[in-house]
């Protein structure tokens, strides 16, 4: 297996190979990148194919994080962590401890906190082992409220650049999934007027968002040939793919949901069909602010200005992809690596 020279390694900082004979726990922490600070992004439990598997969605997904944290303004690096395992067989106390010691090795290196398939309990057990855990419960708490207020914020961004205006009265916007992020970022789209059409596989949230949000329901398969101005995906990722695209007729894309387009080059695709895409790291980074919120003891207002900041940072990448008529995509992961190169360029000035 590659290692300096696998696809998605871009310079990550520290790569390291976690086993624990006793428990058997496999894991892998990647640190990507700590020029803005420490790295921080949650760990997730999969039971991979192949450590190769495992290995490629590490480094990937912490790349993200450098990426979010950058452009989210927040002093943090990005890293992230994968348990390789059964969710629903592997856990066990001595494992989450022993996954802490390792967390631990780094120093603060690496701030770790919940993902896919990791509770916050979880996270509880690696706190008895080490300080470097955010998101516990009894502290920040729940980041989906900050997570909803963001992408609505951002969502309103999008609007002002596809329809001339951010007033959200009278347009129709379709929601896949009212969780936890949904229902409240839902609720901020009705309360301004617009309406809503919903779908979730889980019927009591369907039910709830007709009853309090006046919203129409359709099938989760229906949802795609909504006929909407915003389609907002704020449950599974890659939902941006070859197939809804045949079917979506929205003219902006601006949801939650992590990982939202299939595949990198759906950045383009859905440019070239006059869609305009709210880049999924950008406009969900309420939840990672949330939680920065907690590790760096930001003040309530801080916190909140952040949050609002989402709004600029994608009128800024809606504008420049405009101007330079290019990918949002692209355009965000460029302007979160010029952030990087400047503080970087500042810390070698300062030797
Ligand atoms: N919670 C946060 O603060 C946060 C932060 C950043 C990104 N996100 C992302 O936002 C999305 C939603 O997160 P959440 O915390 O609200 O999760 P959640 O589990 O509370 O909500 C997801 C909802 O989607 C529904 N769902 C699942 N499969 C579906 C399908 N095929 N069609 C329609 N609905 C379906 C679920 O029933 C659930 O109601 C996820 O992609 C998550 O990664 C969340």
């Amino acid at each position: 297996m590659a290692l300096f020279e696998h696809i998605e390694y871009d310079n990550h900082e520290q790569i390291v190979f976690c086993h624990d004979k006793v428990t058997g726990l496999k894991a892998i922490i990647a640190v990507h990148d700590t020029t803005m600070g420490p790295s921080l992004g949650g760990t997730r439990m999969w039971n991979y194919a192949s450590s190769e598997e495992a290995l490629t969605d590490v480094l990937r997904l912490s790349r993200g994080m450098t990426y979010k944290s950058a452009l989210a303004g927040l002093p943090l690096g990005g890293g992230k962590a994968v348990i390789i395992g059964d969710a629903k067989k592997d856990k066990s106390e001595a494992l989450f401890k022993a996954y802490g010691r390792f967390v631990n090795s780094l120093g603060g290196k690496y701030i770790t906190a919940e993902d896919v398939n990791i509770r916050t309990a979880d996270i509880g057990i690696v706190a008895t082992e080490t300080p470097f855990v955010a998101g516990t419960d009894g502290k920040a708490g729940d980041p989906s409220p900050h997570t909803a207020l963001g992408s609505y914020l951002g969502l309103k961004a999008a609007a002002k650049h596809a329809f001339g205006s951010e007033d959200l009265k009278g347009l129709k916007i379709s929601v896949q999934g009212v969780g936890a992020v949904g229902f409240d970022f839902a609720k901020y789209l009705a309360d301004e007027g617009a309406q809503l059409i919903v779908c979730d596989v889980n019927q009591e949230s369907v039910d709830r968002a007709v009853n309090e949000l006046g919203a129409t329901a359709v099938s989760v398969d229906d949802i795609y040939d909504a006929d909407v101005d915003i389609y907002a995906p704020c449950a599974l990722g890659a939902t941006i793919n070859d197939a809804t695209l045949k079917r979506i007729k929205a003219k902006v894309i601006a949801g939650s949901a992590n990982n939202q387009l299939a595949t990198p080059a759906h950045d383009k695709i859905v440019k070239d069909m006059g869609i305009l895409y709210a880049p999924d790291y950008v406009i969900n980074a309420g939840g990672v602010i949330h939680v920065c919120s907690e590790a760096a003891n930001f003040t309530l207002e801080d916190t909140s200005a952040r949050i609002k900041n989402i709004y600029n940072t994608l009128d800024k990448i809606f504008t420049r992809a405009k101007d330079e008529d290019r990918p949002t995509g692209e355009i965000a992961d460029e302007m979160a690596r010029e952030i990087l190169a400047k503080k970087l360029a500042e810390k070698k000035a300062a030797l």
